[in-house]
C-alpha cells in the first residue's frame, strides 16, 4: 500500500464505478514472474488463472497503489501461494470473510485456488473496492463477493463460519471486529507470521473475553516456501441468543440482591406495597 492511499478511504469521491484493470493508463504494466514449479501444487488446474491475477497485480495493482513496486519480483513467493497455501484451513463449500482484502490478498488468492470456496472481500477504501470488483470480473471468479465498508460495520449483517485477514491489526483488535462475523463456533485464520506465538499468549485473556474457546497454531505450505505461512487460528462458542442472554442478566443481578425485587414485589416494599 503506498502512504497516500493509507489516509484515503475514497469516500465521498462519488465515484462508485468500476475501475479498469486490464492495462494502466499511466504506467506500462511491471511485468509479472513466472509462477514457480510449487506454483502447481498449491493451485493445481486453476494456475493460469492464478498468472493471469498475478499479471494484474503487477499491472493495475502496482499503478493503483495496492502493491508496491518492489513486490512484484517477489508475488508469487510473499503474496500468492503465502495466501494459498493456507486453503487446507477451510472445509469443503465454506463461506468466509476476508477482513482488509486490500488487493485480495489472501481472498482472491483462495478463491483461485479453491472454487468451492465463497470469499467475502471486505474493504473500506473505495479505490480498493473498485479494482477488487474490477479483478473479479476479468478473472471471471463466480466465487467472490465485495463488501465496501469497515468490518465493524457489517456486525449483525453478514456472518459466515470462518474469518481470514493478513497484515490488518493485532490479534485483540481483529477478535473484536471479526468474531461478531463468525457464526457460533466459527473460526477467524489470522495470517499471522512470526508474530503469532507472541501476540496469542499477551492477549489469550483478552480474546477469551471476547468469545474465544480454543486458539491454535498451524503452519502451511513448508513443502513449497522458503517461509512457510503461520496462521493463529481461533473458534469461538455459542453465544446465547440476545434475549436469552438479558434474561440471565436479570436473573444474575436479582440473585446477587435478593432482598431488591421488581417494584411491585412484596418482598421488597416499594410504594405499591407499603408495610
Ligand atoms: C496493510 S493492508 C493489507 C491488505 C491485504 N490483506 C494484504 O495482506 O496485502 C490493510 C487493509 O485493511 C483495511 N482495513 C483497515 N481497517 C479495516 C477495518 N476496520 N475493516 C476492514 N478493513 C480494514 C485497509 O483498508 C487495508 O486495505
Amino acid at each position: 500500500m503506498t502512504s497516500r492511499e493509507a489516509s484515503d478511504d475514497g469516500r465521498g469521491t462519488g465515484d462508485t464505478g468500476t475501475a479498469p484493470v486490464a492495462s494502466s493508463p499511466t504506467a506500462g504494466p511491471e511485468s509479472a514472474p513466472g509462477a514457480p514449479p510449487t506454483a502447481d501444487a498449491v493451485f493445481g488446474t486453476r494456475r493460469p488463472v492464478a498468472e493471469h491475477f498475478a499479471r494484474i497485480l503487477a499491472d493495475t495493482g502496482v499503478s493503483h497503489g495496492l502493491i508496491g513496486p518492489r513486490e512484484v519480483p517477489i508475488l508469487w513467493e510473499r503474496h500468492l501461494l503465502n495466501c494459498a497455501v493456507v486453503q487446507p484451513a477451510f472445509p469443503s463449500g465454506a463461506a468466509v470473510v476476508d477482513v482488509g482484502s486490500g488487493a485480495g490478498l489472501p481472498g482472491l488468492a483462495l478463491a483461485i485456488a479453491r472454487p468451492d470456496l465463497h470469499l467475502h472481500l471486505v474493504e473500506p477504501m473505495l479505490r480498493r473496492t473498485n479494482w477488487l470488483s474490477a479483478t473479479i470480473e476479468e478473472l471471471e471468479l463466480g466465487n467472490c463477493t465485495v463488501h465496501r465498508g469497515r468490518a465493524e460495520e457489517f456486525h449483525g449483517s453478514l456472518s459466515a463460519p470462518f474469518a481470514t485477514a493478513r497484515a490488518v491489526a493485532r490479534i485483540d483488535k481483529l477478535a473484536r471486529w471479526t468474531f461478531p462475523l463468525l457464526r457460533d463456533g466459527g473460526t477467524l485464520v489470522a495470517l499471522k507470521g512470526d508474530s503469532a506465538a507472541a501476540e496469542l499468549e499477551a492477549e489469550e485473556k483478552a480474546l477469551r473475553k471476547l468469545g474465544m474457546t480454543a486458539a491454535r497454531i498451524e503452519v502451511y505450505g513448508a513443502d513449497v516456501l522458503p517461509v512457510p505461512t503461520t496462521t493463529l487460528q481461533l473458534t469461538i462458542g455459542t453465544r446465547p441468543a440476545p434475549r436469552a442472554a438479558a434474561k440471565r442478566r436479570t436473573e444474575r443481578r436479582s440473585e446477587r440482591r435478593p432482598d431488591r425485587g421488581s417494584a411491585t414485589d412484596p418482598q421488597r416494599g416499594g410504594k405499591h406495597h407499603p408495610r
